[in-house]
């Protein structure tokens, strides 16, 4: 389906965990580094591989820096050890996260792949095309989002996941689990977005989170 041999993949040792952290990334912010950062932690990740993503399928607008810019300031911003910044969908020209985590998962069987997102993504999970095919192959962590808990706890993914949620407080577990399972990781918040971002810097309105 996919040629693995136009994308190389970062070095991962086999049994290491790895967290997907996808995103637009327009630009990063300090909450984004506190996601991944949470995640690393409590999920007792390996890795964070940040997957700067060409664009959003769900969002109308085109992102507001190349994807060349986003992933140098994805770069210099998030410095936690342990990261590295991906383009891999680019590099395949594919879009939709079910074929992003079908080639990793396909390329890297003996790898524990977890997808990170933030509670906003949780609460219009269904409508991502093949949601339940990425939650079929790899456990989901959602990091809580000012403004965004109850929507998301309440949405229909997260209804039609009820059975296979994961306590929080086991959420080092995670990606020792098989799919579909995921968690809900709450902590310290960050209010920041970089739609409010992009309106602060003249660039467009902000977007409801
Ligand atoms: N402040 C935040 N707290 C928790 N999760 C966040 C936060 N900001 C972004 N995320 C999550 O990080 C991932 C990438 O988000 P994205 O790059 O779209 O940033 P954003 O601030 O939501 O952008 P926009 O305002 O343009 O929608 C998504 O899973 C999103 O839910
Ligand atoms: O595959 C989909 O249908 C899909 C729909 C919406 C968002 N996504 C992915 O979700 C991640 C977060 O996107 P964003 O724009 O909220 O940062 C990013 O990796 C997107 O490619 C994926």
């Amino acid at each position: 389906m996919f040629p693995p041999q136009r994308v190389r993949l970062p070095h991962v040792a086999p049994g290491q965990s790895v967290g997907l952290y996808g995103g637009s990334f327009d630009p990063i912010h300090d909450g984004h580094v506190l996601v991944a950062e949470r995640a690393l932690k409590v999920l007792k990740l390996d890795w964070v591989w940040w997957l700067v993503t060409p664009g959003n399928p769900l969002k109308t607008h085109d992102p507001a820096h190349s994807l060349q810019a986003r992933m140098a300031a994805v770069r210099g911003e998030a410095r936690h050890p342990r990261r590295k910044v991906l383009g891999i969908e680019e590099q395949l020209d594919v879009r939709f996260t079910a074929d992003t985590v079908a080639m990793l998962t396909t390329m890297r069987p003996d790898v524990r792949f977890v997808w990170l997102m933030g509670a906003d993504n949780l609460a219009g999970f269904h409508r991502w095309n093949q949601w339940r095919s990425i939650a079929d192959r790899v456990p989901i962590a959602v990091i809580d989002r000012p403004g965004s808990r109850h929507a998301s706890l309440s949405a229909p993914a997260a209804r039609a996941m009820a059975g296979r949620r994961l306590d929080g407080e086991d959420a080092a577990q995670l990606s020792h689990l098989a799919p579909p399972v995921w968690t809900f990781i709450r902590g310290p918040l960050s209010p920041l977005s970089s739609s409010a971002i992009r309106a602060a810097n003249g660039m467009q309105k902000p977007s409801p989170s």
